[in-house]
């Protein structure tokens, strides 16, 4: 608000002081018009608030000197209503900061011709009206009316905009060189007024005013005017009314002639300052930019181009851009070249070559450029090296469908290519194989993660070797490959795929050294038969991998319509085992192990069944690992555990002499806390002694944690229980390692029994098991014994005892003791007085 005063304040002094000069030094003329010049900057430059101090001022001071009221008041009304109409009819260049020659011709029509002569025309009426007196020869004082209020809007309205926006032409550079240009004026205005007869004279003020319009602009030109309008109004040839007159016209002309130059040196300056910062851009941008003319020829390339393509300007321009002329991207072209036409720009990714002839992308901008007549007259390229980003993005898609540790796609990129293999289809049949690992668990639990990962890697490129290029490879979970197979031209193809992928798996892994054993199980469906959406595909190939499975492992199996109803069977028998204990459809079954010495009976293994409803009598290997994976295996363990130390007393107590009942513990039981009590509890409960109890636990539930196994073994051992390894030689366990376990005995996995005699690997790995568990003091075990041939072969090795069906299959308790008596396997202890049969 104070700055609002302040300013008003101001603007009435200086308005003030030039009426005062204008007054005096025109001597009743009107040629010194300064404060008319003065009234239309103050509008401009403080807009309608200086309305008020040049409405007082220009009243106060007439009514001071004594004038009529009415007459003045109408005069100043005309000081107020000349500014007005001025500032009505130019552009608002004064607030814009620019003062083009286009703004200096609406000012020389606002100004000089309309603002000037409406005041001067309204003035001399008003004067004969009020003033007669004052008025002597109306025209002439019209006209030098006309002119000194022109002349000074002219000075003063550029000036006062220069001061506000071009001070830095003058300050401090070139102030030295304004006082002697302004000197220079002044001297030769006063020499002028001495050659009183000579206005020709004048005219030399032109040079003067060329020079100030082009080194000070509108600065320079007001203060010029200023100097010379004053000089000539102090001096004799300014009192001359006719002499005054042309006087004055000729310095109209001259300072036109300023304001002009001054405008268009202004204009050139901010046009050179475009060009150059343009040129600035241009060169440092760190984008490569090109400009063609409307044939596509090179016109000028920026400093990134040369950097980006290895080519210097000279080497470019005059050639036809590369951009528009892609090899092999002719439909890019087209549309790129649609595009132009249409919406002046394109943008997009292109192949470019460098000077060595390296490709690379690049992403590429062109916009059009067109005259004013709308004719195509340049594109200007401006394109940047996407090497880096291209191949962060290539990476970024690597990472998000690969798997980091084989390089197989992942799921999301399979279930990608499943999508597009099904839309794209078209009923044309394809294929999907689950492939899935056989005991990956053991060996990934026994011999580490790293071992683990090794041989997934192993796998992997095995089956890279099978596949074709255009088939689709993943590895979706842990140990779980899949295929997609579109290019099979038939079933036996898929057929002949998935078993040369089995035979691939079964040649052994060599992993740090150490020869390892793996098979597959691979389940195919096939499109659309089997599924026509990629999860119906999917789910099917993993059912017929289970099925494969339950059928003994390492085989290939077709999906069937009724392994969904297998699934389901499964499925209901998952909800049957929750209650099958508590309905109590668990039974054990028994069977004899043989001392090959004596061919008497060496021990028992407790084999459990389930007694389903429906089902009959279920095998283990078809609900121990359902019962495994939920958890309940650990209430069944514990079941199997009291009842068969509870039937051994039974038998014990009876006078059967059986030298121990072995009970199969699972890992997940192996790994609770209380086992080692709840063994203590059965032994209690039924009174059995320790030593008749054997507990086989298999290589891998040892391996698992090594530590903690010995720690509980020992407790067990300690109690007196009996410890054997079950299913040795499949768990990758040392048989050196086994001399840091307190056990008893071994178990010959069945699948090395399975070839005797004639399959010499396994007759080899046999005899090695024999000889080192004997060397440890270890008892053998020879598993699935089927021939006389296999019993023959281990007992010549040197194993102690046998089990299998060359005996007898696992039997029910009673049928077991049936079968005892029947082959005097047993003798009866005399002390006991229970007959049992
Ligand atoms: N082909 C053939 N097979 C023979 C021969 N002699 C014995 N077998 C079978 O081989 C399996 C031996 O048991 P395992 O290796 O401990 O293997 C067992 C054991 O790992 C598991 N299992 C059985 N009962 C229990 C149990 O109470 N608890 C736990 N945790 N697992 C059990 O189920 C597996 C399978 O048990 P079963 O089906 O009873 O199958 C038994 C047995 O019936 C033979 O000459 N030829």
């Amino acid at each position: 608000m104070r700055r609002i005063w302040l300013q008003q304040l101001l603007i009435a002094l200086i308005y003030g002081i030039s009426s005062f000069i204008s007054w005096k030094l025109s001597s009743g003329q009107h040629l010194f018009s300064l404060h008319a010049g003065i009234g239309v900057a103050a509008l401009l430059l403080a807009g309608p608030r200086s309305i008020l101090p040049l409405a007082l001022v220009s009243w106060i001071l007439p009514v001071l000197q004594g004038y009529p009221l009415q007459g003045v008041l109408a005069l100043s009304l005309l000081n107020i209503v000349q500014p007005l109409l001025v500032q009505a009819l130019l552009p608002k260049f004064a607030l814009g900061g620019e003062l083009r020659v286009k703004d200096s011709m609406r000012l020389l029509f606002a100004g000089p011709l309309v603002g000037a002569f409406f005041a001067a025309s309204c003035g001399v009426v008003i004067e004969s009206v009020f003033f007669p007196a004052s008025t002597t020869l109306l025209f002439f004082d019209w006209i030098s009316w006309w002119l000194g209020d022109a002349l000074f809007i002219l000075i003063v309205v550029p000036f006062c905009f220069g001061l506000q926006h071009q001070r830095a032409m003058i300050w401090p550079n070139r102030l030295a060189e304004l006082l002697l240009v302004v000197a220079i004026t002044g001297l030769g205005a006063l020499l002028l007024s001495e050659f009183n007869g000579h206005k020709e004279l004048l005219f030399l003020l032109f040079p003067l005013i060329i020079w100030s319009a082009l080194r000070f602009g509108h600065v320079g030109n007001g203060v010029l005017g200023i100097v010379v309008a004053l000089l000539a109004a102090c001096s004799q040839f300014g009192n001359i009314w006719l002499g005054g007159v042309l006087s004055t016209l000729l310095l109209l002309s001259v300072v036109v002639t300023g304001v002009v130059l001054a405008a268009s040196n202004q204009e050139d300056f901010v046009a050179a300052k475009g060009t150059r910062l343009a040129a600035q851009v241009f060169g440092s941008a760190s984008q490569g930019i090109l400009i063609t003319d409307a044939n596509a020829r090179i016109v000028a390339v920026n400093a990134a181009f040369c950097r980006i393509t290895g080519f210097e300007p000279k080497d470019a321009i005059g050639h036809i851009s590369r951009m528009f002329k892609q090899q092999g991207q002719l439909d890019i072209n087209r549309k790129m070249l649609d595009e132009l036409n249409t919406y002046g720009q394109w943008q997009g990714e292109m192949e470019d070559k460098r000077k060595c002839g390296e490709v690379y992308p690049a992403w590429l901008s062109i916009s059009a450029v067109r005259d004013e007549q709308g004719r195509m007259t340049n594109y200007v390229g401006v394109f940047s090296d996407y090497t880096h980003r291209k191949s962060a993005e290539q990476r970024l898609y690597y990472l998000a469908n690969h798997d980091p540790l084989t390089g197989l796609y992942n799921r999301m990129a399979l279930q990608e290519k499943l999508n597009h293999a099904v839309l794209s289809a078209d009923d044309k049949p394809f294929a999907v194989l689950f492939i899935d690992l056989d005991r990956f668990k053991t060996i990934n639990d026994t011999l580490g993660h790293e071992v683990g990962d090794a041989l997934l890697v192993t796998v992997a490129q095995r089956l890279q070797t099978v596949v074709s290029e255009y088939d689709v490879l993943a590895r979706i979970g842990g140990d779980e490959f899949t295929i997609l197979l579109e290019d099979a031209e038939s079933l036996e193809q898929v057929s002949l795929v998935a078993e040369d992928l089995r035979q691939a798996l079964i040649q052994p892994c060599v992993i740090n050294g150490q020869e390892l054993f793996v098979s597959c199980s691979i389940g195919v469906s096939v499109y659309p038969c089997d599924g026509k959406t990629p999860a119906a595909l999917l789910k099917n190939a993993d059912v017929a991998m289970y099925r494969a499975k339950e059928t003994g492992k390492n085989n290939v199996q077709f999906f069937a319509a009724n392994m969904n109803e297998m699934a389901f069977e499964h499925l209901m028998m998952e909800n049957g085992l929750r209650h099958a204990l508590e309905r109590q459809q668990f039974c054990l079954h028994y069977q004899p192990k043989i001392d090959l010495a004596s061919g008497r009976l060496s021990g028992l293994e407790s084999l459990i069944r389930w007694n389903h409803p429906s089902l009959g009598l279920v095998p283990p290997v078809s609900f121990i690992p359902l019962a495994e994976e939920s958890g309940l295996i650990v209430a069944i363990g514990e079941w199997v555990l009291f009842e068969a130390c509870r039937q051994m007393c039974v038998w014990l107590k009876a006078g059967l002499d059986i030298p121990h009942v072995a009970v199969n513990l699972s890992p997940r039981q192996f790994q609770k806390e209380n086992l080692v009590q709840q063994v203590k509890e059965a032994l209690v409960q039924s009174g059995l002694p320790a030593s008749r109890l054997e507990l086989e636990i298999t290589e891998s539930m040892i391996m698992q944690d090594p530590k903690r196994a010995v720690q509980t073994l020992n407790e067990l051992k300690l109690m007196g229980v009996m410890l054997a390894i079950d299913d040795f030689g499949t768990g990758y366990s040392s048989l050196s390692n086994l001399k840091h376990f307190p056990i008893d005995s071994l178990k010959i996995d069945r699948s090395f029994v399975e070839g005797l005699p004639e399959d010499s690997d396994n007759a080899a790995i046999t005899e090695a098991i024999i000889a080192m568990a004997r060397k440890l003091r270890l008892t053998v075990v020879g598993e699935g014994v089927e021939t006389a041939q296999q019993m023959l072969f281990l007992r010549k090795s040197g194993c102690h005892s046998v089990q299998g069906y060359l005996y007898s299959r696992a039997l029910s308790a009673d049928d077991l003791v049936a079968y005892l008596a029947h082959e005097g396997l047993v003798k009866l202890n005399p002390s006991n007085k229970e007959p049992v049969f």
